[in-house]
């Protein structure tokens, strides 16, 4: 596996506010890394280390093959950032500005046109080309905004929240456009407060809180860390209630007529449940199965320390 970014023990401190206190950090190239944490957590000051904008106070990374501190802008020529803060130039039409992006690329002007056309076409913005941002949504100053990052191909790129504030069908062309950026084979390390985004994209997830990362896997791994599956169960009435619940244990609800049963979902687990009600003769009207979301994870992991 070759790695994209890897970084050893990165720490940064404000005066005496240790925002990141020790982070390690691999990301396999032509994968999607989410870093998750609360507001304050440090993800913003994470991408800014890595992306050469700010210094760490020490540790060591390696970004695209370049060392941070050694070539950094070996590693600037390799990556795109797009940032809660867009580059986009309000008085200059869509076109415009990937054409500004592509002079500062030092591309030649033919094959600047050409790579403007290309991605104007497709971020879907060909319509828009002539207009300038301020008559556009917020979705389509985004894929701009993405579009003016990509002139310069880079191999990585740092999509710092990318779909805040997006209505949900803006946000599924963010995705579908993220999708197929690694398909091509870019590395995305991506941050987010969206866990569903993180869960929808991320190959990998890492948990920020309190200057540590607290947890790291695939969205699947950090659903397993803690309990919370379980089978809701739906009675009639109280009295089957009352019975399922002698039988089976559980948390009982006397209001929605609900037993919660302990359960990994499993096909076993509910066969089991449903056999134990069938012997005791308990008609059961409806079953559905609760696995842990990455809200439940979220929560249980950044629960204890909220920075902020
Ligand atoms: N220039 C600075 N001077 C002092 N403190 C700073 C500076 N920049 C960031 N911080 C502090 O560092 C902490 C981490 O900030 P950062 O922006 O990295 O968090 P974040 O996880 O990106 O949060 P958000 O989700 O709100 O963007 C915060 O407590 C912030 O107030």
């Amino acid at each position: 596996m070759k790695l994209a970014i890897s970084a050893t023990n990165l720490r940064k401190s404000y005066g005496d506010k240790v925002v990141l206190d020790g982070i390690d950090l691999n990301v396999a190239e032509g994968t999607i890394f989410s870093l998750l944490g609360p507001n304050g957590a440090g993800k913003t000051t994470t991408v800014q280390i890595l992306s050469t904008l700010l210094a760490p106070d020490s540790g060591k990374a390696v970004v695209a093959g370049h060392d941070l501190s050694v070539n950094p802008s070996g590693v600037r020529g390799s990556i795109g950032v797009t940032g809660q803060f867009s580059a986009v130039d309000t008085m200059l039409t869509g076109e415009e500005n990937l054409w500004l992006m592509a002079d500062l690329h030092h591309l030649p002007k033919a094959e600047g046109r050409r790579r403007a056309a290309e991605l104007l076409e497709q971020f879907d913005l060909v319509d828009a080309a002539r207009k300038t941002p301020m008559t556009y949504s917020g979705g389509m100053r985004r894929r701009l905004d993405l579009a003016m990052t990509l002139v310069g191909n880079p191999r990585i790129i740092f999509l710092d929240e990318p779909t805040t504030g997006l209505d949900p069908r803006s946000r599924r062309t963010m995705w579908d456009i993220i999708r197929q950026l690694v398909k091509d084979g870019v590395t995305i390390f991506l941050t987010t407060q969206y866990l569903e985004e993180a869960d929808q994209l991320a190959d990998r997830i890492a948990v920020l809180n309190g200057g540590k990362l607290v947890a790291e896997g695939t969205a699947d791994q950090l659903k397993r860390l803690i309990p919370g599956g379980h089978v809701r169960l739906q009675f009639a009435d109280i009295p089957r209630l009352a019975h399922a619940a002698h039988i089976l244990g559980g948390v009982r609800d006397d209001d929605s007529l609900t037993l919660d049963v302990p359960s990994d979902g499993g096909v076993q687990s509910l066969r089991s449940v449903l056999d134990r009600l069938d012997a005791g003769l308990v008609e059961v009207d409806s079953l559905s199965v609760h696995l842990p979301d990455l809200d439940d994870v979220f929560f249980a992991l950044t629960a204890k320390e909220n920075v902020r």
